[in-house]
């Protein structure tokens, strides 16, 4: 049994509706306005539906006292019409602004979380799946603005009706009043524990959901390679555990709702049977007018209806809370640059001193100290997983160091704001990234403004305007989303078009591992020269070519510079540089050999 009664259940059920609304319309932020203006239209409407009760009692009494004529017809009418349009213009009006309201509110709240990310930590991206962040701004938002005007909606309306028809029956009969009072609160008490109950239940919907969200996304970005190892059935049970799973927790939150429902209806029904008999018990003691017996009897069952509509309604109200929470703990996340300047720096040189960066505690990058004079090349070399990409994302700040400093300009990177750093900076990776929009605008990403001779001189000097041109669409050419409609190099080189367009003072280059045909080689090699001509240039070299012309060499391992200098010096000093050109000269002979042979 309820283990919260009366007074004190209503109180917390009341507490709690009212808390989950006012957190809505803080939520709402500039949008509050049209949210409040639909509570306040859906308050009218309670007001104009409780009127056809003073419609019926017209009749009523004039029935009762004998006295129906015209002018009680035309009365009751009159009421009951302006009762009917009074509905209709206030439902159309709160529906409106309510719609509206959530609409323009989730649709700022979107670009407000899409403008954040620019500026988190990437931190916050290891911390959180993609399936989690989508979630965030697909389903979440779609609850948010489709199930939280409803039932903010459903709810007001459902009390402020009760309320209204309330007083009036009060104004009828003190008695009648009172009943309807106790029910209202039992009703406020059962529905405490529903919400009690919903707090416990509803964060494994939302979770499910977001799951849902991320095995959907999982599988279709891994179709390549659930086709090529032929895993079609294990990609599936993945997706297949989450539906059952989102499903499950669906059917879960409608089953654990059933018995407050139940109950929430039984009090009302039951009440509206007290309620009538009550009535005709005061009316036979002589301790009632007739025509308000008959009033009591005829709307015993409409008093509450509103309110048991209000009741199934509110059992969401927990998972518009969650929703909200979700949403806030984005907006929450502090951002990089909160106290960072807008700096315009005096020089292109970086200079590392002391840095060290661990990946949650796993310690990458391990008091290195480095200089990178402007206008040179600094090749970085080492072993897979030693922490070249990682150093050169310190270096752009993707994040931040745990210890000493790196500084751009004689600046440390941290007093800068991230545009104002990251406009100094071209990033070309290996693995390259193209949105799903024409080829034009992603080269322009480099620079928004940029024109169509701009854009395309730019894929010109990257070796990729002949392949453009002769796409069916040319510039126009829609490239699907990650680029999957072209080849390897071919993305390359407009990620290289990009940068050239953008031609930032800085560089920093990954150079491709993977075997690209003899053409596109030596595409890609014009290009490179092309973007790096005359700049700051930090490159994770794996070519021979590259490695030999550098201005500098900072071998990395295991989190340290082992080794730094020129190509001679290092040959000289002997250990892993030399190593490694020894083992890349080699593979190079044993392509040779394989050419040979395969020409023999
Ligand atoms: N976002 C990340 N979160 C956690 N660990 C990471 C992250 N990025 C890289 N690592 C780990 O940090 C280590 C260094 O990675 P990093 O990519 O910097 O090495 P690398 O020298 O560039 O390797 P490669 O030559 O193979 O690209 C690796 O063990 C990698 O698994």
């Amino acid at each position: 049994m309820p283990r919260c009664h009366g007074w004190q259940g209503a109180a917390k059920g009341g507490n709690i509706m009212l808390g989950v609304i006012r957190k809505f319309f803080q939520f709402a932020g500039p949008r509050r306005g049209r949210m409040q203006l639909g509570i306040v239209f859906a308050f009218i409407h309670s007001i104009f539906h409780a009127m056809q009760i003073l419609a019926i009692f017209v009749v009523l009494k004039a029935l009762v006292e004998g006295q129906v004529s015209s002018a009680t017809a035309w009365s009751s009418f009159g009421i009951m019409l302006v009762s009917m349009l009074g509905c209709i213009w206030t439902r159309h009006r709160s529906t409106m602004a309510e719609a509206e309201g959530s609409f323009y509110l989730c649709a700022d709240k979107r670009t407000e979380i899409g403008d954040r990310m620019k500026y988190m930590p990437m931190g916050y991206f290891n911390d959180n799946s993609l399936g989690t962040i989508t979630a965030a701004v697909t389903s979440t938002m779609e609850d948010l603005q489709d199930i939280a005007p409803r039932v903010m909606d459903k709810t007001v309306h459902g009390y402020i009706y009760a309320a209204v028809v309330t007083l009036m029956l009060i104004f009828f009969d003190w008695r009648i009043g009172f009943i309807v009072v106790a029910g209202i609160l039992l009703f406020i008490g059962v529905n405490a524990l529903m919400q009690k109950k919903s707090r416990r239940v509803s964060p494994a919907r939302v979770a499910a959901q977001a799951s849902l969200v991320g095995a959907v996304l999982e599988y279709a970005q891994g179709m390549s390679v659930v086709r090529a190892f032929n895993l079609a059935d294990n990609a599936h049970k993945t997706m297949d555990r989450a539906i059952d799973e989102c499903e499950k927790q669906n059917v879960g939150l409608e089953i654990a709702f059933i018995p407050f429902m139940f109950l929430q209806s039984l009090i009302l029904k039951g009440m509206s049977v007290v309620l009538v008999a009550a009535a005709v018990w005061l009316y036979l003691a002589g301790a009632m007018e007739l025509s308000v017996c008959l009033l009591v009897v005829v709307s015993s069952f409409i008093i509450y209806s509103q309110l048991e509509t209000a009741g199934s309604m509110s059992a969401l109200l927990r998972v518009i809370d969650l929703s909200m929470d979700r949403v806030e703990e984005i907006r929450r996340t502090p951002l990089m640059d909160e106290r960072g300047k807008h700096i315009v720096p005096t020089g292109w040189g970086i200079e590392g001193s002391g840095v060290s960066f661990s990946y949650g505690e796993r310690k990458i990058i391990d008091d290195v100290s480095f200089v990178i004079p402007a206008g040179t090349t600094t090749a970085v070399i080492g072993p897979s997983g030693g922490g070249k990409t990682t150093l050169c994302n310190l270096m752009a700040r993707f994040w931040d160091v745990d210890r000493g400093s790196i500084t751009l300009g004689g600046r440390d990177v941290r007093d800068y704001t991230l545009d104002s750093l990251l406009q100094n900076f071209s990033m070309v990776f290996q693995n390259v990234y193209l949105f799903n929009d024409t080829i034009a605008n992603n080269i322009k990403f480099g620079k928004p403004g940029a024109g169509l001779a701009e854009i395309r001189a730019a894929a010109q000097k990257a070796c990729c305007d002949d392949f453009i041109m002769l796409l069916p669409d040319g510039y126009d050419t829609v490239i699907g989303e990650g680029g999957a409609t072209i080849s390897g190099g071919e993305k390359q080189r407009i990620a290289i078009a990009r940068a050239i367009l953008k031609d930032a003072p800085i560089i920093i280059l990954d150079e491709a591992t993977a075997n690209v045909d003899p053409e596109n080689e030596n595409q890609l090699q014009a290009a490179i020269a092309e973007l790096t001509r005359s700049k700051t240039v930090i490159m994770i070299a794996h070519r021979l070519k590259t490695v030999r012309h550098a201005d500098q060499i900072l071998v990395l391992d295991g989190g340290k510079i082992i080794q730094r200098g020129t190509h001679e010096q290092l040959m000289a000093e002997g250990g892993m540089y030399a190593d490694f050109i020894g083992m890349r000269e080699k593979s190079i002979g044993w392509k040779l050999d394989g050419n040979a042979r395969a020409a023999g």
